[in-house]
């Protein structure tokens, strides 16, 4: 996979050079660039922001050096974190993962003008994103969460493909609660069905701390979870 990040501020991207994201591009298995938007800017103090028209406050990002940008890197499918973006999910992160080129534009200040959106869409894919009901100071961070959820997702990132199967919002439920060594921490004890070996009593618990978690935390999960996969049982629950 080809990923392109552009940004004002590429030293945020340092992080991505670490641990299974560091490794998968050492690996080959991520091919991701990080660019300056400054590289496009022609004038003497390489100006990325100008005043909104309508008025307003702040600043808004120029469209002649994002035009540029994403004639250089393009085409691809074009990630732009946005407070009025779709929610981000993880069925968005398998999407994603499965796609060649992605290009990430990190917009700052009130935004991006939205003509680079829309003369964006008109050669690529464009999808407006948002990470949750808050606003950052910019797209870099939540371009950080994308890439840690997309990445995990590649085939041979992660050691254990097991993972993939059993985590929270995979199967549209949370997951159960772990637990490792020592049996009895603090006068707290490893639930027993957990050290019983039998695995498909082990199996059923981890289902019903998944139902019952998500039922209490995530009712907007449970009503798209599918009835069927509910035992009778369960749907009295
Ligand atoms: N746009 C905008 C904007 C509008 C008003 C006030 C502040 C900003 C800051 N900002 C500039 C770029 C940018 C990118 C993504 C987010 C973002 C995503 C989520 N989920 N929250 N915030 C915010 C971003």
């Amino acid at each position: 996979m080809r990923v392109d990040i552009i940004s004002i501020f590429p030293d945020y991207f340092a992080p991505l050079e670490l641990s299974l994201i560091g490794k998968a591009r050492t690996t080959g298995l991520l091919d991701l660039s990080v660019h300056d938007l400054r590289t496009w800017t022609s004038d003497v103090h390489r100006t990325v922001d100008d005043t909104p028209y309508g008025g307003g406050p702040g600043m808004v990002m120029r469209p002649e050096p994002w035009g540029q940008a994403l004639d250089a890197v393009g085409p691809g499918t074009l990630v732009v974190p946005s407070p009025v973006g779709k929610p981000f999910t993880q069925a968005d992160a398998y999407e994603l993962a499965a796609l060649e080129h992605l290009i990430f534009a990190c917009g700052r200040y009130e935004g991006i003008d939205q003509r680079v959106i829309d003369d964006a869409a008109s050669r690529m894919p464009v999808r407006e994103v948002s990470l949750g009901d808050y606003v950052l100071f910019g797209g870099e961070v939540a371009v950080i969460v994308i890439m840690e959820a997309i990445t995990r997702l590649l085939p041979g990132v992660l050691g254990n493909a097991d993972s993939l199967t059993e985590e929270s919002h995979a199967a549209g439920l949370l997951e159960a609660p772990v637990y490792t060594k020592p049996a009895s921490w603090r006068d707290r004890e490893v639930p027993d069905i957990l050290r019983s070996g039998d695995h498909g009593r082990i199996a059923r618990w981890r289902r019903d701390q998944s139902l019952s978690r998500t039922a209490s935390r995530r009712p907007d999960m449970m009503a798209a979870y599918p009835l069927d996969h509910l035992d009778k049982a369960d749907r009295k629950a």
